[in-house]
């Protein structure tokens, strides 16, 4: 099946501003891709251009088969980061608004009971709390049932527990075949929601994988950190590499299975202790890790759309 969402060596400027450089990746039907990467690395331009609501100054993007200004409107569900619907209206309003605008929309107020909004659904949105007011916005944006959603980090001032709620929102989406591209800078979103991620930085798409292939190339070892001030090479035999980060050792490559042998090896070296805590790496990691070192990406992790 051809993908859904298809960018290919797309180049976009503001001025002399590279937003964009050179992005290419595809996206195919009913997975749920998750954008991430720092500040002005060109997510919202990607977006934009991929929406159809910027015009790329190069490359080639494809929306559901068409370019994006033909992409069939009916079929696609869109949640900008800036969007601003108007103060005076309430919530229910503004997803009935939405709703009215297709032939086959969605029940209004049981989407804005699925996003948590029951309580509120009569207030103004600009009375809402900006948590109230994000929920509301992606209610308006599932208005029309999409087959594709955008969503340009949905749930930005969402407390934990609304954005967990969130979260089942978009998987039921994904497992009745909604694709999602998703942009955050919720690491823990990204690695619960996405089939792939991709990381941008600097208009450049540096890597793309599953998270666990991401993980597994980037995100380092797991370690079992010891609170002490002891010196490394107080631990001489222990067959794991040492190394101080602050004021724990930094026990290297432990697995979960063997960390009562290192405290037995503590133990046995008479190297006091506060606590031991076993880390193993995440999204997090491996956005750190290539946010602050592009270079440091294998050229491979890049797709090439053909
Ligand atoms: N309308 C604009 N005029 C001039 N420069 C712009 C405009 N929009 C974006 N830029 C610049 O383009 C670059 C990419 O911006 P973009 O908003 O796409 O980044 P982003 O990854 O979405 O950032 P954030 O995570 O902060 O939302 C930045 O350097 C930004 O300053």
């Amino acid at each position: 099946m051809a993908p859904v969402v298809v960018a290919e060596d797309v180049h976009e400027r503001y001025g002399d501003t590279v937003a964009l450089d050179g992005v290419s990746l595809a996206v195919e039907a009913g997975e749920v891709f998750a954008l991430i990467g720092p500040n002005g690395a060109g997510k919202t331009t990607l977006t934009r251009c991929l929406t159809g609501t910027r015009t790329p100054d190069g490359g080639r993007v494809e929306l559901l088969g068409d370019p994006p200004a033909d992409a069939a409107k009916e079929r696609l569900g869109l949640l900008p980061q800036d969007f601003d619907p108007p103060d005076r209206l309430t919530a229910r309003e503004l997803v009935a608004y939405y709703a009215g605008l297709y032939d086959d929309a969605r029940d209004p107020a049981d989407l804005l009971r699925t996003v948590g909004m029951d309580p509120a659904v009569d207030t103004w949105y600009g009375d809402l709390s900006g948590g109230e007011q994000r929920r509301t916005c992606v209610a308006a944006s599932l208005a029309n049932d999409p087959d594709v959603l955008f969503v340009d980090e949905p749930t930005t001032g969402i407390d934990p527990a609304g954005r967990r709620a969130l979260w089942d929102v978009f998987e039921d989406l994904a497992d009745a075949g909604t694709t999602v591209f998703l942009t955050t800078h919720y690491m823990a979103e990204a690695e619960r929601l996405a089939d792939r991620v991709g990381l941008l930085a600097d208009g450049a798409l540096v890597a793309t994988g599953t998270p666990a292939d991401l993980i597994a190339d980037y995100g380092g070892e797991q370690y079992l950190a010891v609170e002490t001030d002891a010196d490394a090479a107080s631990l001489p035999d222990l067959g794991y590499e040492v190394t101080r980060a602050g004021d724990e050792l930094r026990v290297v490559g432990v697995p979960p299975e063997a960390i009562g042998d290192v405290a037995a090896e503590l133990d046995a070296n008479g190297v006091p202790f506060d606590a031991l805590s076993w880390t193993e790496p995440d999204l997090e990691d491996v956005y750190l890790r290539l946010a602050e070192d592009p270079s440091a990406a294998e050229t491979d992790d890049v797709e090439v759309v053909a």
